[in-house]
């Protein structure tokens, strides 16, 4: 207390303070400090809002009473909700303050233009991501190199997913399927048919044995049940919006994934070492495919290169994909007669007379279209990605159809903040979608929807190649839950091969049941957008597939 006064009594030697201030008691002293400072900064926070003129040329600003803080707290717990609110309020471009960053949210197709599709020259997902990724993946690859090697980096990743290579899928997806199921959740014939679970949790687990088992690679699959899962686990927990915020804490977790990083990384050189002294066999998976690739000066990849983008593979690939099997299984789970339709759909296509189903392949797949519409549909109300940050690099011009109409200036974004793109906005938008918050596969299936057709009109917009092949540019569709632009994902159809497996699996072997009296509400405190409390049981279905 009394080093408390101190530090006040020489505060109060800069301020000038009336006359009353020096004969009140300590205690209360102190309180009139720590109760009126926050309230002076506050105020002042507010006046210079409502008060002062802005300028004309910035979007305009979040309002906020914290500085620095921001709209953090609004922004964090519900991002649609804040992202809608605002919209109401200040049109499709704003800024927001998220604690010291200033963030300027840019919405709807011509929004998710501006910065998805915008030049590396104005602005950078490297400046944006590298802290909170480069401790996690390791360095040298992603955003810890300059735009130009991430794309030839996505160009080797696509070039280890060939369609031979996701023919090859669907098979080993079902026999960790039928393992998972049969023995670690203990569904089976012998034992009692049905069980409670934690969909989440179980489809995390489902979802790295199936990318182990295939793109990963038979060592790393091997090893998922020792020493493996714990550096997973480790180093997952350095992926969090926490570490997106403060890069560097002095909390165990942040030593945690550290230790964890090179720990795998070493784990990944070894495998590749030994493969190189020939002492393991292996399918030709993703490390033998990044083995031989070499950048356009003909450097080779090197090994420490390969383990990091192994790395970085594991971690794009695990929540985005467990989340989306998860939303998706939980709509089954709501709506027994879409279940029943997608039952029928495999019945009428691979049935066989004796009520087994043929084997699923990568060809298959696509001849589900009530199961493809499922799966899109999920991407559209769950996107894994809520928020796509880039940081501008020098000042923006806005287009003045994204300017509010009321404006007399187009809006400039300025060097030095960051521009957001929130896809899920437009996949959400009523203004787009009929009935929008509701649940619809088959709004995908009719041709002449309005969705459908909008989608469309996009997706078969000009073809760019930005170094990884050609790909449509896409970046004013109102439908991305890929991203879409020169950082677009190049794991689509390994996710769509894997999440269509697993969901025939479940889909021909058991029926599901919700285990909460209302459908999960969404979690948005974790980096990925997660179901709260998803719990579900599964029945075996008569025969055994
Ligand atoms: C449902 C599953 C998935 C979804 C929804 C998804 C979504 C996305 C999105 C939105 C982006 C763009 C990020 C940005 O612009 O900053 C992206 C990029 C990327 N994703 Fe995925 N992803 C999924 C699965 C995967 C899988 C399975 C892999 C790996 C096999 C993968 C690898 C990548 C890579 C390498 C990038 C490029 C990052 C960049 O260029 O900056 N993703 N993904």
């Amino acid at each position: 207390m009394s080093e408390i006064l101190t530090q006040l009594d020489l505060l109060q030697q800069q301020i000038p303070v009336p006359q009353w201030y020096s004969v009140l008691p300590a205690p209360i002293r102190v309180v009139l400090w720590v109760i009126g400072l926050p309230t002076l900064i506050i105020g002042l926070n507010v006046f210079r809002q409502v008060a002062l003129p802005r300028n004309k040329n910035l979007p305009p600003v979040v309002f906020h009473y914290i500085p620095w803080f921001g709209s953090a707290a609004y922004y964090g717990e519900d991002p649609y909700k804040f992202f809608f609110e605002c919209r109401e309020k200040y049109g499709d471009l704003f800024t927001f303050i998220l604690m010291g960053r200033r963030v300027t949210v840019a919405l709807g197709p011509k929004g998710n233009n501006l910065s998805l599709g915008g030049k590396t020259s104005q602005v950078s997902a490297e400046d944006a991501y590298t802290h909170l990724t480069t401790p996690v993946f390791g360095k040298g690859v992603v955003y810890d190199c300059p735009n130009e090697m991430l794309m030839q980096q996505k160009k080797f990743i696509k070039s280890g997913l060939t369609t031979e290579a996701l023919q090859s899928y669907p098979p080993l997806i079902r026999d960790e399927c039928q393992e998972y199921f049969a023995n670690t959740l203990g569904i089976n014939p012998s034992r009692p048919s049905s069980k409670k679970v934690d969909l989440l949790h179980a489809m995390a687990e489902l979802i790295i044995l199936t990318a182990s088992r295939t793109l990963q690679g038979k060592e790393v699959r091997e090893s998922l049940n020792g020493s493996f899962a714990k550096l997973f686990e480790d180093l997952d927990g350095g992926f969090t919006p926490l570490n997106f915020m403060f890069p560097n804490l002095p909390l165990p977790s942040y030593k945690r994934r550290d230790v964890a990083q090179k720990a795998m990384s070493d784990f990944y050189m070894k495998i590749i070492e030994n493969r190189r002294k020939g002492e393991t066999d292996h399918e030709h998976d993703m490390i033998a495919s990044l083995q031989g690739c070499k950048y356009r000066n003909g450097v080779p990849l090197t090994d420490r290169d390969i383990s990091h983008i192994m790395i970085a593979l594991l971690m794009a690939g695990q929540h985005t994909s467990s989340a989306t099997s998860s939303w998706a299984l939980l709509h089954l789970a709501d709506s027994p007669e879409l279940y029943e339709s997608l039952y029928q759909e495999q019945r009428t296509k691979f049935g066989n007379p004796d009520g087994t189903f043929r084997d699923l392949t990568y060809e298959d797949i696509k001849e589900c279209k009530l199961l493809d519409a499922t799966i899109r549909e999920t991407l559209r109300m769950h996107a894994p990605i809520h928020s796509i940050y880039r940081k501008v690099m020098s000042d923006i011009p806005v287009p003045p159809s994204l300017s509010a109409p009321s404006e007399q200036a187009s809006y400039v974004i300025p060097k030095g903040h960051y521009i957001m793109a929130a896809p899920g906005v437009s996949q959400m938008d009523p203004l787009i979608w009929q009935d929008s918050k509701v649940f619809t596969p088959t709004r995908w299936l009719d041709e002449a929807g309005v969705a459908a057709a909008a989608v469309e009109q996009y997706s078969k917009s000009e073809q760019v190649d930005y170094g990884f092949g050609a790909v449509s540019k896409g970046t004013e569709s109102p439908y991305q839950p890929f991203g879409a632009g020169r950082h677009r994902c190049v794991g689509e159809q390994f996710a769509y091969t894997q999440l269509s497996t697993i969901i025939t699996y479940i889909v021909r072997n058991y029926t599901m049941k919700l285990e909460v009296p209302e459908f999960p509400k969404t979690n948005y405190r974790t980096m990925i957008v997660q179901p709260m409390n998803p719990l579900v049981s599964f029945t075996l279905r008569k025969q055994e597939v």
